[in-house]
């Protein structure tokens, strides 16, 4: 099983992905591995997205895991499509505790003070930082980290290829997430792959 560190630290960028054509699945997740994004966050926000979860894990090399998760069903259904990992916009302490006797790598919003202590209560230090343009941008994590040391963080919400540099400067960022490298629409693995490489190729702290 994929332990949450070997996944934060697998590349710059988790590719946040909401899938509409399950034939999209292979396409995408064979360009983004191409390109050196190994972990990827298929979105439970369309109809697709279990199957393509299903249809990805066949990628040689790909770390597929599901997004958007809301609620335990909701893991149990990832966890049966053969996600290696769950992600959560939030946290709840239902969610938190089915993910943790999961066994599963969970990475669960955080967007503030409190909801980094409710982490903390339940054992958790990897955490997403969602949405981290909206809750106030690196000042407000660099906030957060100067008085959670210890804790490592996934920004993810409103970052792009161009604003991730700085994010990724922090020694408390991870990685970060950002559905900009693949988007929604026609698939275009040529450019996916050239995004990807771009993406992979971003330096961290
Ligand atoms: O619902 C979740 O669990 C999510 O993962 C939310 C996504 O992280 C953001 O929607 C991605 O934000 P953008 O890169 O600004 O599109």
């Amino acid at each position: 099983m994929d332990d949450i560190d070997r996944i934060l630290d697998a590349a710059p960028v988790i590719p946040v992905l909401v899938i509409d054509r399950l034939a999209d699945a292979l396409p995408i997740a064979e360009a983004l591995v191409a390109g050196g994004l190994p972990v990827l966050e298929v979105t439970l926000r369309t109809p697709a997205a279990l199957d393509a979860i299903r249809a990805m894990t066949a990628v040689p090399g790909a770390i597929v895991g599901a997004g958007t998760v809301l609620d335990p069903a909701q893991l149990d259904a990832a966890r049966d499509a053969g996600a290696a990992f769950i992600v959560s916009p939030g946290l709840t302490e239902p969610l938190g505790r089915a993910a943790i006797e999961s066994g599963l790598p969970f990475l669960p919003g955080t967007a503030n003070a409190g909801d980094v202590m409710r982490a903390r209560d339940l054992g958790l230090t990897r955490l997403k930082f969602f949405p981290a343009m909206a809750a106030g941008g690196l000042p407000a994590l660099s906030a957060l980290a100067s008085v959670f040391g210890g804790m490592r963080f996934c920004p993810t919400g409103g970052i792009t290829q161009e604003s991730a540099p700085e994010w990724l400067a922090h020694p408390a960022v991870a990685c970060v997430g950002g559905s900009w490298l693949v988007p929604r629409g026609p698939v275009d693995p040529v450019a996916i792959e050239e995004r990807a490489r771009a993406a992979a190729a971003l330096p961290r702290a």
